[in-house]
């Protein structure tokens, strides 16, 4: 395969917006920006044998989640996501049209948010794949949705359902046996390989004056750490309060663990004040889109977050997925 050949053949043939001055083909993008927004910024990546197996994921949905992880973090910021950018590492017994795959899994989530490829980088490895994405975007000047902006007496939200896609791999990974739920087996599994990134109610929380936000990469318990540091509170959330699948409690009796730490669920969890909850759940409930009040933000105590159960009350660490650890 000649990487020129691959790159003029993933070159889009047309472009969702007009201020791309030069997309692929010179040294780098250029693109005009607009008065009045905050360019958005974040890159992450996805390695083979860390973040999936090739046995069970297809070049497609390799593709798919590598955008995808990252217009959650365009959403973590009320953002919209509008260009990105491919970073390919690819062991030389892929093949062109896996790679093309790669690409169409992408393509996937691009035309729905209207996004632009608009660069990347190429190159040959003798080991795993390893697929880096950079998403640009943008937010209305002073409406981004920062992790430091949770305020005592704020309401404690999370997004659609957590823990999906830890059950999800689990049974991919075979840790737990498929057999007694196998409907939704295929549901959880497909929450882990092709998560929906909350765009549109990150767009929500930005029109509301302040809201505090972070998407579920490393788990709820490592993201809400992250947002009471940030932030100098503490946040209290109730167990009976965390919205998960139904099914999940059968599946295994971890459900606990992956609703709290499992991780890549890619919802958003955040705050905003009492006030603007009640705007905010209006405005998701007219679009029918899941939220749910989990608990409070509370002045700074030596513990960051607390869970509530009926009778006790225990210190969630910030502990989740951790690549050093
Ligand atoms: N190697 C690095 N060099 C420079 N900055 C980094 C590096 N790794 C992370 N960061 C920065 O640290 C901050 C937190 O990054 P982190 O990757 O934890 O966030 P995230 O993308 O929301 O989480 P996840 O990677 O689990 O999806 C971001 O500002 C990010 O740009
Ligand atoms: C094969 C396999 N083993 C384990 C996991 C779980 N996992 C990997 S990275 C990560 C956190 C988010 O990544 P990052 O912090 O790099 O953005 C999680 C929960 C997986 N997806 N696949
Ligand atoms: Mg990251
Ligand atoms: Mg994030
Ligand atoms: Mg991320």
């Amino acid at each position: 395969m000649d990487e020129f050949d691959l790159i003029h053949s993933i070159t889009p043939r047309t472009i969702h917006h007009s201020s791309v001055d030069v997309g692929i083909g010179d040294d780098a993008a250029l693109y005009t920006a607009k008065h009045g927004v905050q360019e958005i910024v974040c890159v992450d990546t996805m390695v083979e044998d860390v973040h999936f197996k090739l046995h069970y994921s297809s070049p497609k949905d390799i593709g798919y989640k590598a955008l995808a992880v990252n217009i959650s973090d365009i959403a973590a910021m009320g953002g919209i996501p509008k260009f990105y950018l491919v970073s390919l590492a690819v062991p030389s017994k892929w093949t062109e049209s896996e790679i093309k795959a790669m690409y169409e899994g992408m393509n996937e989530l691009a035309k729905l948010y209207h996004m632009d490829l608009i660069g990347g980088d190429t190159v040959s490895t003798s080991d795993k794949l390893v697929v880096t994405v950079t998403v640009i975007g943008e937010v209305e000047k002073g409406q981004a949705c920062l992790r430091s902006l949770a305020r005592p007496n704020d309401i404690v939200f999370v997004t659609g359902e957590i823990g999906s896609s830890a059950a999800g791999l689990s049974l991919l990974l075979e840790e737990i046996d498929p057999q007694n739920s196998a409907i939704e087996a295929d549901y959880f599994i497909n929450r882990h390989k092709r998560p929906q990134p909350r765009v549109s109610i990150g767009r929500l929380c930005s029109n509301v004056q302040r809201a505090a936000l972070n998407d579920i990469s490393d788990g709820l318990a490592s993201e809400l750490n992250e947002i009471a540091e940030a932030s100098c509170v503490s946040i209290e959330i109730d167990e009976s309060m965390l919205p998960v699948h139904s099914v999940l409690p059968k599946l295994h009796h971890n459900w606990k663990e992956w609703a709290l730490f499992g991780g890549e669920d890619f919802e958003l969890t955040g705050t905003v004040s009492k006030e603007e909850w009640e705007v905010l759940k209006q405005e998701c409930e007219t679009r029918q889109l899941p939220i749910t009040k989990i608990g409070h933000v509370r002045e700074k105590t030596e513990s960051n977050v607390i869970l509530k159960t009926d009778k006790t009350s225990k210190i969630i660490e910030k502990k989740g997925y951790n690549h050093f650890k």
